[in-house]
């Protein structure tokens, strides 16, 4: 799947997937947290204090889950939430009541995030679609300030996937998942310095002519 993809194919082939094809949205986001989840671990990391940085959206639902795999492997992880959860969207919802089911602590103390040992930026992925301001741009410096190792779920948060620019302020992370493609805006010289190693996902969306013939 060397391919890469603009942020309109991400949500074309998601809508795709989840629409016609039939696949559950809470489906591809539970594939997308296990593909983190495993970079992260053999990505070999030193994962005595992880937080996830997580904001309401998908991508923030995608670091809930991968907090909650952690935290089954009984490592120390909490998350950071930003972002007003009853507004939340339904698969983030319905991720934050597992990880409550798995009392696993939320916090909104900046210094959690200085002194983490890895952090996991699931602030924005495809759906970053204006400069990034205020609370969300506090916990991006503080991200880049932190001696942490950083891991994105997707999209570095701040990049535009589609052209590589940083809206306002952006993670620089270590490693970056990415779903399904990779990002044309992660090939340019301002994504890949902001996205360190892209490990490429398969959560199960493909490219509607990989899909043609499938069937
Ligand atoms: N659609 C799906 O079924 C899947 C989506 N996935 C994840 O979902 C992500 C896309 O999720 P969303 O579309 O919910 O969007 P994001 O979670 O990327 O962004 C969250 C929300 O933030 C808001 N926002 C945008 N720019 C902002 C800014 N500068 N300041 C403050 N708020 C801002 C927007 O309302 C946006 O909906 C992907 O990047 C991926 O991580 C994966 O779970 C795979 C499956
Ligand atoms: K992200």
């Amino acid at each position: 799947m060397s391919k890469a993809i603009t942020i309109a194919e991400a949500q074309r082939y998601d809508a795709h997937t989840i629409d016609v094809i039939g696949i559950p949205a809470l489906v591809l986001m539970e594939r997308a947290a296990l593909a983190t989840f495993n970079n992260i671990l053999n990505d070999d990391f030193d994962l005595t204090r992880v937080v996830v940085v997580a904001a309401t959206g998908n991508n923030g639902g995608d670091g809930i889950a991968v907090a909650r795999l952690l935290k089954i492997r009984g490592i120390d992880v909490e998350i950071y939430l930003l972002g007003d959860p009853a507004k939340a969207t339904p698969q983030t919802t319905q991720q934050l009541k597992i990880a409550n089911y798995y009392n696993i602590p939320i916090t909104s103390d900046l210094n959690h995030i200085v002194n983490a040992t890895v952090i996991v930026d699931a602030i924005f992925g495809v759906g970053l679609s204006r400069a990034v301001t205020g609370k969300f741009a506090d916990a991006i410096n503080a991200i880049n300030a932190a001696d942490a190792k950083t891991v994105a779920i997707d999209v570095p948060s701040g990049i535009n996937a589609d052209t590589g620019d940083v809206l306002g302020v952006a993670v620089v992370a270590d490693s970056t998942t990415t779903m399904a493609y990779n990002k044309i805006g992660l090939l340019t010289t301002v994504g890949k310095q902001h996205a360190g190693t892209v490990h490429v996902a398969d959560i199960g969306i493909y490219a509607q002519d990989r899909l043609e013939h499938a069937r």
